[in-house]
């Protein structure tokens, strides 16, 4: 499904360049349940920018199914995230201006769907996920485990093959970690294909396969 060759990202710091991938190999199946490790600053959340759209490798190829997301323009790219992409956020990302059917219903406005079918999606979603009851509730009342729920929810909105998740239990108490850990088992076990960036033993644990960043390139372990 993925397949990613010798991508190549520094930033700029100064006159210098700080190399943060320096030739990652990569490949991922459909339906893998796969976590990303490796210390701070390694370059994990970079990569998972990349494998979402969101950012641009300098070089190395990065193919999806048939596309080759790296020769894609930004209009493209735009798509390939809308179309293939659920996203979850270090610390949620919601906005707080808006409630929690409001969050969720973000990218359903986005792409100009109907406020019948957006209830109806919104509805059914929030429901899945147990949280139907908090849908008028403002997201910054919500508590850690919720506002992670919406955020899923938010991703899953609209129905995307891949799901992208930067720590996602990094601020939980163990046990609402546990309630959405067992979510994200879940929604693998329905088909999904999942990619956790972690610092968690516990998290990498329930996933089929850790891959680790180190040196700017990648190792895999099962
Ligand atoms: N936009 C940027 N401009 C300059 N440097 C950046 C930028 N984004 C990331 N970096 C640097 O690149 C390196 C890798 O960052 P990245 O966020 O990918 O690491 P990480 O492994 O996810 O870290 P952490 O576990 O602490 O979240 C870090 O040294 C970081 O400071």
């Amino acid at each position: 499904m993925i397949q990613v060759k010798e991508l190549k990202k520094s930033y700029p710091v100064g006159k210098k360049k700080l190399e943060v991938l320096k030739g990652v190999d990569l490949e991922i199946e459909k339906g893998d349940m796969i976590a990303i490790m490796g210390r701070s600053g390694s370059g994990k959340s970079t990569l998972l920018n990349i494998l979402a759209g969101l950012d641009l490798a300098d070089s190395g190829t990065y193919r999806y199914e048939q596309d080759q997301i790296s020769d894609l323009n930004l209009d493209e790219l735009a798509d390939f995230r809308r179309k293939k992409i659920g996203f979850i956020l270090q610390n949620y990302a919601l906005i707080d201006s808006k409630n929690v059917f409001e969050n969720v219903a973000l990218p359903l406005r986005y792409s100009k769907e109907s406020d019948d079918e957006i209830k109806e999606k919104v509805k059914k979603i929030l429901s899945s996920l147990d949280i139907e009851e908090l849908k008028e509730q403002a997201v910054d009342q919500l508590s850690g485990g919720q506002a992670q729920r919406v955020a899923i929810a938010r991703a899953l909105i609209q129905s995307p093959e891949l799901i992208l998740a930067d720590e996602p239990t990094g601020s939980l108490d163990e046990e609402t970690e546990k309630e959405i850990l067992a979510l994200f088992k879940d929604l693998n076990q329905q088909g999904k294909t999942i990619i956790l960036v972690t610092h968690n033993p516990q998290v990498a644990e329930i996933c089929d396969q850790t891959v680790y960043i180190r040196d700017g390139r990648c190792l895999f372990t099962r």
